[in-house]
Order: C-alpha cells, then sequence, then structure tokens
C-alpha cells in the first residue's frame, strides 16, 4: 500500500483518535472498486465521512493540493458488509461477548454495520427500556455502527401499544422465534402471534425477522431420551432438528404473508427468514411464495455454506446451531440457490457463549450451547467456500451489503455510491492465512469457533466506518466513534 500525500505545506491536522487515517478528505484507489454499476478501476473521494464522487482511472485527476491519497493497487475496494444478524450479549451478558470485543471482531472482518440480535443479552430488547439499555451499552464502546432488531414476543403481540413504543423508540424491526429460544426472557411466538402483530408492522413498514423452525409434536421436546443414542455424534443431533421442521414454521409463514400483497390486511409489512438450513422443500415454499407476490426474503449463513454434516467430528460442538448444518447435498443447494437470487443475503448468525457451555470436553451434542461464533470471519469465508462456484464481487456486494441494507432500511448504507456514508472494506481475495493460535482474532472467545484451525482467503486490510479508517492491518482506531443506529 502507498500513501501518497499530495498536500503542499500545510497537512491536516489529525481529526481525532478515531481514525487511523486523519484526514477529513481523502481518495482512495484500487484496480477493482465494486459499485452498482460495475467493477471499475478508479479511486472514491470521501469528504466528512460521505462518498463524494467515483472517478475511473482514465478520468482521475487528483486536483487539489491538499488531498491524501491511499492507493490499495490489486486490492478490492467494497461497500462494507453489513451483518443483519448478530448477537452481541451487551448489556448483560458481557462475558459471551459485548460490544467493544464484538465491533472489534466485525471491524476486522470487513463488517462495517451490525444488526443485534434482540436476545442473549439480558434483558432482551422487547420494550422501549430495554432499547435504552441497549443503546447505551452501544455508547462510545463501538468500533462499527450498531442497529438493533426489537423481539416480538407474546406479552408485546398481544399489546399494541407496547409494540408501538418499542417501535417508536427506534428499532429498525422485530424478531421472534417459532420454537424455543433457549432464553428464558425470551418466550416463542405462534403464527397466532405474528398474525396480531402484522399490522402493526404493516404501518411502520418495518420488517419481522423470524426464526422459522416448530415442534413437530406437541410435548414441547426438542431432544430425545438421555442414553438413546451417542450424544457425542453430530448425526444423533441432527435427527432432532429435521428439515421437516423448517418446512412446517414456513409453511404457516406464508398463510400469512399472503395478507403482505396490494389490499392485503398487512400491505407494507416484510417477512424474512433467517439462517435458512434446508434447500429442499422449505426453500420452494419460500419460492412460490415470491413468485406470488408475498414480500417475503430470506437469508443464509456462511456455516450452512462452508460445512457439511458428514464432516463434523464427534464431539465438535463448536458446529452446533439451529437450524442444524446438514448434508452436503443439501450445502450444494444452497449455493445453488444463492446463486439463481432464491436466497436474498447471507448473515452471520454470530451466537457466541462463553466456552464452559459449549461443553468441549464432554462434546455433547445435545446438551451443549447451540450457536456459531463467525463474525470475523464471514467475508473470508463466503470466500474461500465460494471461489469454486465462479462467485463474484457484485454477488458478494449483493448478499453482504446492498439487500442487508434494503432489509434493515439503511438507505445511506450499503452500496459504493455518491451520497453514501464512507462504509468500505478494503481487502485481498489472493491472500491466504491460517486461523491459528497466533492470528490476532477479537471475538471473545476464539476457541469456540468452527473456524479456527482452518485455512482462508481473501484478507481484510482495512476497514471505514463513515470515513473513520476504524481498522488497518491488525491494528484498531484508538477510540470507538461508530454509533448506535436508531429508525428515524
Ligand atoms: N439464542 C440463540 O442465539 N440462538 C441461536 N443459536 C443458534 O444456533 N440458532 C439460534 O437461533
Ligand atoms: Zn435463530
Ligand atoms: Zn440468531
Amino acid at each position: 500500500m502507498i500513501l501518497k500525500k499530495v498536500y503542499g505545506f500545510i497537512p491536516q491536522l489529525p481529526s481525532s483518535d478515531c481514525s487511523l487515517l486523519p484526514h477529513n478528505h481523502y481518495w482512495i484507489a484500487s484496480k477493482h472498486v465494486v459499485t452498482p454499476n460495475g467493477t471499475i478501476s478508479g479511486a472514491v473521494e470521501i469528504k466528512q465521512g460521505r462518498i463524494i464522487s467515483i472517478v475511473a482511472e482514465e478520468n482521475w485527476h487528483v486536483n487539489s493540493w491538499f488531498t491524501t491519497v491511499v492507493n490499495y493497487g490489486e486490492a478490492v475496494i467494497m461497500p462494507g458488509f453489513i451483518d443483519v444478524h448478530a448477537h452481541l450479549d451487551d448489556p448483560g451478558r458481557t462475558e459471551w461477548e459485548g460490544f467493544p470485543s464484538g465491533t472489534k471482531a466485525a471491524a476486522a472482518g470487513g463488517v462495517t454495520t451490525l444488526i443485534d440480535m434482540p436476545l442473549n443479552s439480558a434483558p432482551s430488547t422487547v420494550s422501549e427500556e430495554a432499547l435504552k439499555l441497549k443503546v447505551q451499552a452501544a455508547e462510545g464502546r463501538v468500533y462499527v455502527d450498531v442497529g438493533f432488531w426489537g423481539g416480538l414476543v407474546p406479552e408485546n403481540a398481544e399489546n399494541v401499544t407496547s409494540l408501538e413504543r418499542l417501535l417508536d423508540a427506534g428499532v429498525l424491526g422485530l424478531k421472534s422465534f417459532m420454537v424455543p429460544s433457549g432464553i428464558n426472557d425470551f418466550p416463542m411466538t405462534t403464527s397466532a402471534h405474528i398474525k396480531e402483530a402484522l399490522p402493526t408492522l404493516a404501518r411502520y413498514r418495518r420488517p419481522l425477522l423470524v426464526h422459522a423452525e416448530v415442534l413437530l409434536d406437541h410435548d414441547g421436546k426438542l431432544e430425545p431420551e438421555d442414553g438413546a443414542d451417542n450424544a457425542r455424534s453430530y448425526s444423533t443431533y441432527l435427527k432432532t432438528r429435521p428439515a421437516s421442521m423448517e418446512e412446517a414454521a414456513i409453511n404457516q409463514l406464508i398463510t400469512l404473508t399472503k395478507e403482505t400483497r396490494a389490499g392485503g390486511s398487512a400491505e407494507g409489512a416484510h417477512l424474512h427468514i433467517v439462517h435458512l438450513s434446508d434447500a429442499r422443500t422449505s426453500l420452494n415454499l419460500i419460492k412460490e411464495a415470491k413468485q406470488r407476490g408475498d414480500s417475503i426474503t430470506v437469508e443464509t449463513c456462511p456455516h450452512y455454506l462452508a460445512f457439511a454434516a458428514e464432516d463434523i467430528p464427534d464431539g465438535d460442538t463448536r458446529f452446533k446451531c439451529a437450524p442444524p448444518i446438514r448434508d452436503a447435498a443439501n450445502k450444494e443447494k444452497l449455493w445453488d440457490a444463492l446463486l439463481e437470487g432464491d436466497i436474498d443475503m447471507l448473515s452471520s448468525d454470530h451466537s457466541p457463549a462463553v466456552p464452559e457451555m459449549k461443553l468441549l470436553d464432554e462434546g455433547d451434542f445435545l446438551k451443549a450451547w447451540g450457536g456459531i461464533s463467525s463474525l470475523q470471519f464471514v467475508l473470508p469465508a463466503t470466500w474461500t467456500y465460494g471461489r469454486k462456484y465462479g462467485i463474484t464481487f457484485e454477488q458478494l456486494a449483493s448478499w453482504w451489503s446492498e439487500k442487508p441494507a434494503k432489509l434493515a432500511g439503511l438507505t445511506t448504507k450499503g452500496a459504493i455510491a455518491i451520497g453514501n456514508q464512507a462504509d468500505i472494506v478494503v481487502w485481498e481475495p489472493d491472500v491466504e492465512f491460517d486461523l491459528d493460535n497466533g492470528y490476532p482474532v477479537h471475538i471473545k472467545h476464539p476457541s469456540i469457533s468452527a473456524y479456527m484451525g482452518s485455512r482462508l482467503a481473501g484478507k481484510v486490510l482495512a476497514t471505514f466506518v463513515r470515513g473513520n479508517l476504524v481498522y488497518k492491518e491488525g491494528n484498531h482506531a484508538s477510540l470507538a466513534c461508530a454509533l448506535p443506529i436508531l429508525h428515524r
């Protein structure tokens, strides 16, 4: 990387400790700048946190004596990743993750905006008061911007006023579970609760995100009898959460999304299925609903695209998540669906816990905490496992920036476009690295990440949030100056 200072006599003073590049006005350039109009060789001009021009190489003449230029050569300049599904557990369970460690990991991984899930923190974000605690906890402690989903739970689903207060307080949308969430103060909602909430969400034009699995028998049990099977075998866990659980949930949901069509009782509402794992019937149901004009989207996560059930070693509970990672053939179908556009976007579902809860010594898949820890690695993981399918930089930008921005209603993020906030990742697709104990990992508990021990391609060089260089080659800015995002 060449830092060329073209200024004459008065260097601009550092704006603050918020940025490792202390300039208010500068250009970044490379041979691969990913814009909504394609990838160009050129430069992006950034001033006061915004993108103010984008120029192809042949038309680019730096005409100011006072301009700083960072030339990244062959590296890729892309919109920063927007992760619409992360559990940062702050306040209340900061021993699991927390805003400082989680957002440092995000910055190191090229993620410039996170939308925090309403559960795993304490309290859960199910009321105006709880959202205020979240915002307080985030202020001055986040290295990337953080928005918040609110929780839809039976209590507020049945009480329009409390739901309105939560929405008025600025959550970007709501999230609910159709199975027990594993968190006591975040009870599950049935499709009847969801049906009740949709007209309110329609009025506010904010989405509902749903964890779509339902219990198939009605005894409320997810797990087989103790000792019935070998709990160290991943296949035992897989049997407890068959694809039919996703299918049944989505079947219920698409009877509701009918009402999101023009003239329906929930016109203006939008339903988003989080972390789809079943690429067979569940996916077809979503595809058909889209074709009928329902307002519905779906995400999957890198772990469903990277790993296959057959390959998960006995006792390696780092791979436990819900819905579960399925067979290799299912993984291929997920890639097909992503490449076809039937899956709209990707998210991390970064869901850490303290290592003790992963029961790594016992390796009991039935009792261990379910959740994959991945936040810092989603860019290289998507790239590493996607390269053989010929994925493009434009597709990465669509799955990880443009579509997520649209879902979360972030109108000035998600693309390298004039007027947008300068949220940018610069990365090197051909550089490989080993995720070993010497690698600088910023998530709180590296030992529980399913990616540790693997070799990945796609190294993040630099991450800009609102024009601040918050991460550069292993180092973070000294102050956490990114912002909580509230719906306005
Ligand atoms: N509570 C929580 O984070 N649950 C998440 N973990 C997981 O693997 N799936 C989830 O929904
Ligand atoms: Zn979930
Ligand atoms: Zn989740």
